[in-house]
């Protein structure tokens, strides 16, 4: 089972109570306050773990509790602090409020860290109420209430490559080529909707994970349509595959194809432009491609491999500049 989006529901701890004591000793009959504090409530954290590989942990177990400080104590002992609640996720999470569906963090790296749900402040013992009218204050404070949150945990891919371009450009069909996965393939647009991974395998037994990213539309990275959502995926990949449409089916022009599409791109982040990438002109089992790979060439000094994902054409040249590409960290992914 693959789960890339859970709900979380994180309590942390309440702070303890301050207690109200007097000082008792044998040769001081009224002694003065000595209430100590109450301990902080606990946080619950979220880690981000390179061991950790899926969202299943949380899927199963989706209510995280922190625990509650401690009472504070007489003779100004203060309350022990709550143990936090540590939840180990993969590297690639993304932590959003459950309410508003806003990005609040993202934990990328090995190690990177946050508080989701913040514990409550131990109250204040009675030590701290002395004053001089008043010399034996019973007032102390009560611990504050740990969050309670509820929360939207997202995994972006990690794929080695994702397949960019518009609708219809063939990426379904080019992933069930290379790959054994299944995406949907049909005729109108935005047939994928969510992203798909592919694995495609190579004689020595490695691999390389390919993502099938639904088709971007202009205005993309403004977040029209499902802008975002898609850019997001697309972060998440170390090379860009670019699918066009060779052909210029349905009225359009690759060269601008290929232009808008690394326009979006660099509008939503500025560094996918210099992702390593590979432009596979797809269709060019149709009439029209030929001249317009020509063209295309003609204005480029950058890698184009033809291909007809449909006819299985031109599909060993895409493996092997897959393998190529990936052949120096294979052997350690092959393993892991
Ligand atoms: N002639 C021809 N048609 C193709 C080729 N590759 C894909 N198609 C057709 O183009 C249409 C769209 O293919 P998909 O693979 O679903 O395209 P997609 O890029 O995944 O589309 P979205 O998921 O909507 O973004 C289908 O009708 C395919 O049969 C090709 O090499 N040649
Ligand atoms: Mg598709």
């Amino acid at each position: 089972m693959f789960k890339d989006r859970v709900v979380l529901y994180a309590r942390a701890g309440d702070g303890g109570d301050g207690a109200a004591s007097f000082r008792r000793e044998k040769f001081v009959p009224r002694g003065g306050p000595d209430g100590g504090d109450g301990g902080n409530g606990g946080n619950v954290v979220l880690e981000a773990d390179p061991q950790v590989d899926s969202l299943v942990d949380l899927y199963f177990r989706p209510h995280a509790r922190a625990q509650h400080g401690g009472r504070g104590r007489g003779k100004k002992m203060h309350g022990k602090d709550g143990a936090e609640c540590r939840l180990r996720v993969p590297c690639g999470t993304v932590i959003r409020d459950g309410e508003s569906g806003e990005v609040e963090g993202e934990l990328v790296e090995a190690g990177d860290e946050r508080v989701v749900a913040r514990g409550g402040r131990g109250g204040l013992g009675n030590c701290h109420f002395t004053s001089s009218t008043n010399r034996a204050p019973r007032r102390f404070t009560p611990g504050g209430p740990g969050d309670e949150r509820r929360l939207t945990i997202e995994l972006k891919i990690v794929a080695h490559a994702g397949l960019v371009g518009y609708p219809n450009a063939g990426k379904s069909t080019l992933l069930s080529r290379i790959s054994a996965a299944k995406p949907k393939v049909a005729g109108y647009p935005f047939t994928t909707l969510n992203p798909i991974i592919g694995t495609v395998k190579f004689d020595d037994y490695t691999s390389v994970r390919v993502a099938d990213i639904p088709g971007l539309i202009d205005g993309a990275h403004e977040g029209v349509g499902l802008g975002f959502d898609f850019l997001r995926h697309i972060e998440r990949t170390e090379v860009l595959l670019f699918v066009l449409d060779m052909a210029g089916s349905e009225g359009r022009d690759p060269v601008e194809d290929y232009q808008r599409l690394r326009g979006e791109l660099r509008c939503y982040r500025e560094d996918l432009d210099e992702r390593p990438r590979l432009i596979l002109a797809n269709k060019m089992d149709l009439p029209e491609a030929d001249d317009n790979l020509k063209r295309f060439r003609a204005g480029t000094d950058e890698s184009v491999l033809p291909l007809s994902a449909a006819a299985g054409e031109g599909l060993d040249a895409v493996r092997s500049w897959l393998a190529g590409h990936f052949s120096k960290d294979l052997s350690r992914r092959a393993d892991s």
